[in-house]
């Protein structure tokens, strides 16, 4: 037993501030994830990947793909919150997102090099950093390439442990491949829930190979290096009409009227026109709605939100 009293202060790199909590992932995701069952494969790939008993041989790599609000930020922060202590605010959780960090096309090489100095320093700290790259499709391609050698690296590498990273990506890339495929399989009678990751995963990779931004011709790709690409499937009425419940539930209405739940559903924009399936921004855009109606007509929850 070492007792450590920097670690009273600030983050340390051991169990007490990475517990790595897989089963309260799982239940956060099954509770809270409205129609995203194939995100459980991105569980086990990150409990194999973390497992004590076994040594993984390269960084995880996670790519997540869809339409805006479908739940790719919403899941990741699930991810972060537990295998973190600290959740998104944790000192080995980094977030990139592709228009802030790296707006300049011309400035490539210079993002490149940062981008690299960078991860190795972090990784040397501590190997078991969360790196989210968010809007991937908005990144200069060739960004993802300063990646590659570290999600390649098998060995220790000067020193440097890279294999127990874990890489999130995150795009609305291939999300018109996933929406067709899964409306052409909802017409032939498949229940979402039977969908499986190996329906999508080629279909995937193909097709962020040639959409422009971060993925495009990317050696990442090219190369075989993400482990496993993850459909977030459109969301559906059902799934919506949930996600307003929530909303009101966190402002402490817990018995909406219907009529204030169709409201906030008229907003919503329905597509493909023939069949109106799928919410065009999932479930985004819901939250300042809700806070409307509830600053409205439930004032007495307003007055205990405050
Ligand atoms: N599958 C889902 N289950 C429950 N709530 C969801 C789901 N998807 C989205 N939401 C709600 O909508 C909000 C916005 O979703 P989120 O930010 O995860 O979308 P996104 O897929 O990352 O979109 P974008 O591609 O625009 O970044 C979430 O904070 C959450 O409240």
């Amino acid at each position: 037993f070492s007792f450590n009293p920097v670690c009273w202060l600030s983050e340390c790199c051991n169990k007490d501030y990475i517990p790595g909590d897989i089963e309260r992932l799982r239940t956060s995701l099954r509770s809270r994830v409205y129609g995203q069952h194939l995100v459980e494969d991105a569980v086990d790939a990150i409990s194999g990947h973390w497992n004590p008993h076994h040594r993984a041989e390269k960084a995880l790599t996670l790519s997540f793909h869809g339409w805006p609000g479908s739940g790719k930020n919403y899941v990741t922060k699930f991810i972060a919150e537990s295998l973190y202590k600290e959740g998104m605010h944790s000192s080995f959780v980094h977030n990139f997102i592709g228009r802030v960090h790296f707006p300049e096309e011309e400035k490539v090489k210079q993002y490149n090099e940062n981008l690299g100095i960078w991860l190795k320093g972090n990784i040397s700290q501590c190997p078991k950093q969360l790196f989210i790259f968010d809007e991937v499709d908005k990144m200069p391609a060739d960004i993802l390439n300063a990646v590659k050698p570290m999600i390649d690296y098998k060995n220790i590498v000067d020193g440097v442990d890279y294999t127990k990273a874990i890489f999130i990506f995150l795009s609305n890339t291939g999300a018109t491949i996933i929406n067709e495929h899964y409306h052409r399989l909802w017409h032939a009678g498949k229940k979402r829930e039977e969908l499986k990751l190996n329906d999508f995963e080629n279909l995937i990779s193909k097709g962020v190979f040639n959409e422009k931004g971060g993925f495009h011709h990317s050696d990442t790709i090219r190369s075989n290096l993400i482990d496993h690409y993850i459909p977030f499937f459109p969301m559906q009425e059902y799934h919506v009409k949930e996600c307003i419940k929530d909303q009101f539930r966190e402002r402490h209405v817990h018995n909406p009227r219907g009529s204030h739940i169709q409201e906030v559903m008229d907003f919503i924009e329905w597509g493909p026109d023939d069949s109106k399936l799928f919410s065009k921004t999932g479930c985004k855009r819901i939250s300042s709605k809700v806070a409307l109606l509830v600053a409205k007509h439930y004032p007495l929850a307003s007055k205990q939100e405050l």
